[in-house]
């Protein structure tokens, strides 16, 4: 580890004891679960991709995904809205169950599923529309026409995006027009409009600057009192900074899950420590 390394993980155990104080544990905690994947195996063709993952994410918390390239994180992600399967050779066994529901079962349609958990991606993805007409798209889709309504959840969405001020004068713009950063945040609204319970995060500031990745952890930190986010980053400082819990996958496994204070300052297992320390990556 260099001197540097050193203070960094130093700076991120001390913000993290400071963050997780209201951040409840694992074991002393009676929220409902908004996820649990119960043995739940992936495979693409021959490879094992995710091996038989137990995990349970609480209503409310920031569930930060944390692992070395290649280990499943955006697989497993990509498994709790389904999406994965647009991958025609993935084969799934065990079960995801979102709020005492399986996914998988046959009458929880992947409308029905996505409609509860909104997705943000890497890379900012706006469509080539308007600003409004992007936040406006699922509800749209959802079957709401009138005016009134969608001016409505487009305002409403926008500022729980905490985007609102910066935009309201410039909706009827092309998003590509925007930063990165503001992309993210439009993205995100986008994500919003359709009224999720969770959100799926796929390290959304990876592609964004340092003041952009802060508006987006501030915005998260906000958005958890009335949603649940489950986040994959590379960031350990960013886990450290804005998760209630921390899960390590490596090599298609879940090495630990526990609150995020325990896995930056105490964690179990070897690697974990190494990991997260820098040691390895
Ligand atoms: N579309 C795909 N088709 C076939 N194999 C895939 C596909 N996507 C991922 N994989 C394989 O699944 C494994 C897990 O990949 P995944 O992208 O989930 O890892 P990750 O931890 O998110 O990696 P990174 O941090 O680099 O994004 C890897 O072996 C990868 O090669």
């Amino acid at each position: 580890m260099t001197p540097d390394t050193k203070i960094e993980t130093k700076n991120i155990k001390k913000q993290n004891i400071v963050s997780s104080t209201d951040a409840g544990t694992l074991s002393n905690d009676n929220r409902k679960n908004v996820f649990s994947s119960k043995n739940f195996n992936l495979w693409y063709g021959d490879n094992h991709a995710l091996q038989d993952i137990n995990l349970d994410f609480k209503e409310n918390d920031i569930s930060a995904i944390i692992g070395p390239s290649g280990c499943g994180k955006s697989t497993f992600v990509k498994s709790l809205n389904r999406m994965v399967e647009l991958v025609p050779i993935v084969r799934t066994e065990g079960q995801i169950i979102y709020k005492d529901r399986d996914i998988f079962e046959k009458s929880f349609t992947k409308e029905e599923l996505r409609t509860k958990v909104g997705m943000v991606f890497q890379k900012p993805n706006p469509f080539p529309k308007s600003i409004y007409d992007n936040v406006a798209y699922g509800p749209r889709v959802h079957g709401i026409k009138k005016k009134k309504i969608l001016d409505e959840v487009v305002e409403s969405s926008l500022r729980d995006a905490a985007i609102w001020d910066e935009l309201k004068d410039r909706l009827h713009e092309n998003a590509y027009g925007l930063s990165g950063g503001q992309q993210q945040r439009v993205c995100i609204a986008r994500a919003l409009a359709i009224e999720p319970d969770v959100i799926l995060m796929d390290e959304p500031t990876s592609a964004l600057d340092p003041i952009s990745t802060i508006k987006v952890e501030d915005l998260m930190k906000e958005l958890k009192k009335n949603y649940s986010i489950i986040v994959v980053t590379h960031n350990m400082q960013q886990a450290a900074r804005v998760s209630d819990t921390t899960a390590f996958f490596y090599e298609g496994y879940v090495v630990e899950h526990d609150d995020t204070n325990v896995i930056f300052e105490n964690p179990n297992d070897k690697r974990t420590e190494d990991y997260v320390s820098g040691r390895f990556g």
